[in-house]
């Protein structure tokens, strides 16, 4: 049976914008209170979408969290109509209205971790989404999350849906940007490596900003989606990296099938996690540790670039391609990196860039906006249909989008009434384009 990775991208919602929520993560910050273009975003991602359909791979788009998030203001003491919540909100507690208007959902990387049949105990793709517990306004993003991504994959004889974790500090976890799948290919068992930032039970930790993933948030992931613990490894991330805006191991890291790629400094005690997956590696095609030297590139420049958050895929026609943030090409060392890399003898044979730069601003490149899920033919024939891309849906993608969002998205605007009506209208109708019935609690009430 054919299996294949399908990326699910999140569409870039109706209210992308610029609010420095994300501590720790460098681009956020930097840019905070920036005029921002949700328009431009979308069109961007979407495009990135139709690059890898042209590819020949099959692409998933993932539907945004309704914004701004009225339930989470409500429970806040907010009420009275919907424009009442937003304007005493805009007056007293602008900090929290930014957080409900957040666009976040964006970045799928973060949205669960899935685990594909062939890894998992009872022969199901087992999904958790994440409860992203260390920032406000992505912990408000799980239960729209879990309702799209049930309207998505909607089959239990193929699909198990987990709840997400617990909402405490114990528990963070931030999906699948911190795990990656080593296998001889899709369709083989793999190797699931979960990278953490904090074990409750150790000191090694960052100093400055914090660790987004526990080690007993992954233990708890690898535990429902029944892995077989001698293809499961828990790695630990360097916490200086993480104190150098490495806050995702996505940033610092990127594996597919056999090839992985990292930086000299990604992992604490690096030696013998090189060792560790060496040893647990079972494929029969040869394991490709690519290991970025710091002399190479620097995490300065990993992190001003986001190399590591490239999407390394597998061609059809056989070969991978890395489709890499446009930022690449402004650090010299890094596009000269990644043309050598091409060049060496390892299964990566093209390097793609993508102009992603309103959602590069958040910290978010092609692999953040990608969920990966790996299905064999009979579960993707399972997938709901209209949430796979092809150049109908992508023409009438790229119409709504024209039709419905605003070029133009400052501070001062999240306090307009308007921009919740306009984007409760543009999702209404987003969900029958989709097919995803009345995931929304706007729809709902
Ligand atoms: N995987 C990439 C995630 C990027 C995301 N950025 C943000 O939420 C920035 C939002 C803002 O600052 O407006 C984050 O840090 O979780």
């Amino acid at each position: 049976m054919n299996y294949y990775e399908v990326n699910f991208d999140g569409l870039v919602g109706p209210t992308h914008n610029y609010a420095g929520l994300s501590y720790g993560n460098v681009a956020s910050k930097s840019n905070a209170n920036k005029v921002s273009n949700p328009k431009q975003a979308a069109l961007q991602g979407l495009e990135k979408m139709w690059h890898l359909v042209q590819l020949g791979l099959h692409q998933g788009v993932i539907a945004p969290n309704a914004r701004p998030d009225l339930r989470t203001l409500r429970v806040c003491g907010f009420n009275g109509t919907d424009a009442e919540v937003i304007s005493q909100a805009a007056k007293s507690q602008p900090q929290l209205l930014k957080a409900c208007y957040s666009a976040s959902s964006m970045w799928t990387a973060n949205a669960a971790t899935v685990s594909p049949s062939c890894d998992s105990a009872d022969g199901k793709l087992h999904l958790t989404p994440a409860n992203l517990n260390n920032k406000l306004h992505r912990a408000i993003e799980a239960p729209q999350t879990s309702q799209i991504l049930k309207s998505i994959f909607n089959n239990n004889d193929y699909f198990s849906h987990h709840d997400a974790l617990p909402q405490h500090p114990m528990f963070g976890d931030e999906g699948a940007a911190n795990y990656t799948r080593l296998a001889d290919s899709y369709g083989h068992q793999g190797l699931a490596l979960f990278v953490y930032g904090e074990d409750a039970q150790t000191q090694v930790k960052p100093q400055l900003f914090p660790a987004r993933q526990t080690r007993q948030a992954s233990e708890a992931v690898a535990r429902s989606h029944q892995l077989d613990p001698h293809s499961t490894l828990f790695i630990q991330q360097n916490p200086e990296v993480i104190d150098q805006g490495v806050f995702h191991n996505d940033v610092i890291a990127i594996g597919n099938e056999n090839v992985f790629l990292f930086h000299e400094q990604a992992f604490y005690q690096q030696q013998k996690v090189i060792e560790q997956i060496n040893s647990a590696y079972r494929g029969d095609r040869p394991l490709h540790l690519i290991e970025v030297k710091n002399a190479d590139i620097s995490v300065e420049e990993a992190v001003k670039s986001y190399i590591f958050n490239s999407q390394l895929v597998s061609l059809p026609s056989g070969g991978m391609a890395i489709i890499a943030p446009g930022e690449c090409q402004t650090v010299g060392k890094v596009e000269q990196y990644l043309s050598a890399l091409c060049q060496a003898s390892n299964p990566i044979s093209e390097v793609i860039y993508m102009d992603l730069k309103q959602s590069m601003q958040n910290g978010g490149g092609p692999a953040c906006l990608r969920l990966r899920v790996t299905l064999s033919e009979q579960e993707l024939n399972a997938v709901n249909q209209a949430c796979l891309l092809d150049e109908h849906t992508y023409q009438r993608l790229r119409d709504w989008i024209n039709k419905h969002y605003r070029d133009r998205l400052s501070e001062a605007d999240l306090a307009d009434p308007n921009l919740l009506t306009e984007s409760q209208q543009a999702l209404d109708e987003l969900t029958q384009l989709m097919n995803l019935g009345a995931i929304y609690p706007f729809q709902q009430e």
